[in-house]
């Protein structure tokens, strides 16, 4: 029997862990991993499948995922020795791995600017022209100067005022400093210095409608970096983002990306006007910085307070979860009575059962009516879905897409190009949440290209389909398209053909991109507030009697919800810090499964946030080869810098320890080392004290992980 028959076959978890045992001693690791997993998925609180699922991946070199399954079965039975002692064993190899891994790549400076284009959006022309007309009639600006011949004499006499408007300025008199540049200008108008000084003046000033109208009078060719780059700071004073960014995106090009000011103040413009309708009824901004977009608090926060509240703009499930019913489309739980009483609900007694159905919501929901193999809380969800994506990857429609439903169904395992079995689909979440990107894009694509009586969508009807997804940043280095071939010559066929004549080409750099683009900005979440178990609860408090008494006894158990990943605008802005300072925790937004992002140590009005992409009470070298392996960057936070890798070197000056010397460790939080009491003293000073004591955040960071690299 293959290992996928097993999984499709009955076979209860003690099965699963028996074979998935007899599969480790035979050293088949692959399918000991698989049916561990089976394992958990039948009884996901079984500690056996757990060790042997964490062993299998050590095995496989799958450390993520090895830690991930240890630590579920520490949260069974948080003091299982087999575990404590096998988790003491992964964090040796994976510092032995990950020290290697540090020497081939050096940490480098990171600049998030690079990793942000400068593209015009789409519908920006329309935008230009509105502002170009506010410039002309509200702000008096006219087109640039011409070149005109100008007498020698005029010019010296421009020149020499010149001369007297700087030295004014240097005394501070800046009214009389601008008086000289206008005697200058009108000797000599295309006296570009004489401009460009009387519009820096008139900034000083706070005179910003004369400032904008002497810089766009200078002419474009005669625009130096520092002009277009001043040129777009009074725009975005005067409110003009568009012509800003138009200004930033001449000085960027200009400079050949060299003048990385520019880049970074058109980065800052780009998430003031994207972001700032999204974040307005909350107390945050979003800001670029060198981490690319980061979130600040405008005002203070306390523990415990929601800092803002997001949701999906696309999902799909974890592949863990992919039996336990929910809908496809909006994450909410479909559990039924028999899927949560289980056995018990059959020994109930009829008016016990009938009391649940009463009480227990109504379910309204529905598969895809074409393939069956979606479901839907209600019709509302099947209409959005089918409209939105569905119909494109629906596999009753598109055939190539039955192999990318057999491939969710089968928990990522498919046929090789050999016709061999195995994992083809390495990632926790699903590849249909992959797919639905693209047909996301294609279905609006399609719906613009209808809506102007066109056969084939424009270029800008690509770019306007593409817009929801520019809000999430993409990086990666190593090709996954051929580290998963097949996936990506399925993907490749799916789209070959989206009806209509249309056809979308997913190369090699769009496979991976898109992929990338999901495993940075993916976050696990599930509609664990909201079951049905909580409305049913909700219901039974309305009634009294010694049925809701018997029930009550028999709600024990959490429900069991399946777990997605999920792509949030905002909460994707969030940075990682070690010692983050919210976290993000399962809600409802607008009636549907989102997220909340709580505060998790107060906060001060300015201070950027930080969530946690990891789990943070691992040491240092592995949370920041951990990232450095997940996400592409070395973590620099303020607990990465205040604590130390061994006592082999001093936390705080870097000094090596002599051969068989250790330096000893701070009393308190043993994670810094230092060669002097002198060092100690330093460092606490400097930032130590901050970080000694931190206490971490419970909430399970859920970042969704792949081990790719491993492949
Ligand atoms: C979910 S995004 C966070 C928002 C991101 N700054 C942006 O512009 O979209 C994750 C990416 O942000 C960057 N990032 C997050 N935290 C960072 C940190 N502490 N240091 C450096 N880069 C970080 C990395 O490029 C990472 O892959």
């Amino acid at each position: 029997m293959s290992e996928i028959n097993i999984i499709n076959g009955h076979c209860d978890a003690n099965g699963f862990l028996q074979n998935s045992e007899f599969l480790f001693g035979k050293g088949d690791y692959h399918k000991a991993l698989q049916n561990a997993k089976a394992a958990l998925q039948i009884e996901d609180r079984n500690i056996n499948a757990c060790i042997i699922a964490g062993r299998s991946a050590t095995k496989l070199k799958r450390f993520e995922e090895s830690y991930n399954f240890y630590r579920d079965g520490l949260t069974i039975d948080p003091k299982n020795k087999i575990i404590t002692e096998e988790l003491i064993d992964l964090q040796k190899i994976l510092l032995d791995h990950f020290d290697k891994m540090s020497l081939e790549a050096e940490e480098q400076d990171y600049n998030a600017v690079h990793l942000c284009s400068q593209e015009v959006y789409p519908g920006d022309q329309e935008l230009f022209l509105l502002e170009k007309e506010i410039l002309e009639k509200k702000y008096k600006v006219d087109s640039c100067l011409h070149s005109t011949i100008v007498d020698p004499i005029k010019k010296k006499e421009a020149a020499k005022s010149l001369m007297n408007a700087h030295t004014n300025m240097l005394a501070g008199n800046t009214d009389a400093a601008i008086r000289q540049c206008t005697i200058a200008l009108d000797a000599d108008p295309l006296n570009i210095a004489a401009r460009q000084l009387r519009a820096q003046l008139d900034q000083e000033k706070g005179n910003i409608e004369k400032s904008v109208q002497d810089v766009m009078a200078i002419p474009k060719t005669n625009r130096s970096v520092d002009i277009w780059k001043f040129g777009g700071i009074l725009l975005h004073q005067l409110g003009l983002p568009i012509h800003a960014e138009f200004w930033y995106r001449k000085a960027t090009s200009l400079s050949q990306m060299k003048d990385i000011e520019a880049a970074m103040l058109f980065q800052k413009v780009r998430v003031e006007r994207i972001y700032g309708p999204l974040t307005i009824d909350y107390p945050i901004k979003v800001d670029f910085t060198k981490y690319g977009r980061s979130i600040f608090a405008t005002k203070s926060m306390n523990k415990g307070e929601i800092a803002f509240e997001d949701k999906p703009v696309i999902l799909g499930k974890l592949l863990q979860f992919k039996d336990i019913s929910a809908c496809d489309h909006c994450a909410a739980s479909l559990l039924t009575p028999t899927e949560y009483f289980g056995d018990k609900y059959a020994e109930f007694n009829p008016a016990l059962r009938s009391l649940i159905q009463e009480k227990w919501p109504k379910d309204d929901s529905v598969k895809c009516s074409s393939c069956q193999r979606e479901v839907y809380c209600n019709a509302q969800c099947q209409k959005e879905a089918w409209e939105q994506y569905h119909q494109l990857i629906c596999p009753n429609k598109n055939v190539h897409a039955r192999a990318l439903y057999d491939l969710h169904d089968n928990a990522g395992y498919g046929s090789n190009k050999d016709g061999i079995k195995e994992e083809i689909w390495v990632p926790q979440y699903s590849p249909i949440l992959l797919a639905r990107m693209w047909a996301m894009i294609v279905m609006e694509a399609k719906r613009l290209m209808r809506q102007s009586g066109l056969t084939q969508p424009a270029v800008e009807h690509w770019a306007m389909a593409k817009m929801p997804l520019r809000k999430f940043i993409v990086f990666g280095k190593t090709s996954v398209a051929s580290k998963m071939p097949e996936v990506f010559n399925m993907m490749r066929s799916i789209f070959s053909d989206c009806g209509d004549g249309v056809k979308y080409e997913i190369t090699e750099e769009e496979f991976n991109a898109r992929y990338y683009q999901a495993t940075c900005n993916l976050q696990s979440y599930s509609s664990s507030l909201s079951t049905p178990v909580h409305v049913f609860l909700k219901n039974l408090n309305e009634v009294e009697g010694v049925a809701t008494m018997l029930l009550l006894q028999h709600i024990k158990e959490e429900p069991k919800v399946a777990t997605f990943a999920g792509m949030f605008p905002l909460h994707a802005s969030l940075n990682h810090a070690c010692d983050n300072n919210v976290e993000i925790i399962d809600g409802l937004v607008d009636g549907r499964p989102g997220v909340y992002v709580r505060v998790f140590r107060d906060v001060k009005a300015g201070e950027e946030i930080f969530t946690t992409y990891i789990d943070t009470t691992m040491p240092r070298k592995i949370r920041r080869a951990w990232l450095f392996k997940s996400f592409n960057f070395w973590c620099q936070c303020r607990r990465c810098q205040f604590e130390g890798d061994g006592p082999n070197i001093c936390t705080n000056c870097g000094k090596y320890a002599q051969e068989d010397r250790k330096f000893p460790h701070c009393g308190k939080c043993q994670k810094a080392w230092y060669c002097t009491v002198l060092c100690q003293k330093e460092a606490w000073v400097k930032g130590h004290k901050v970080i000694c004591q931190l206490q971490h955040s419970k909430v399970n960071p859920k970042a969704i992980k792949t081990d790719l690299q491993d492949r």
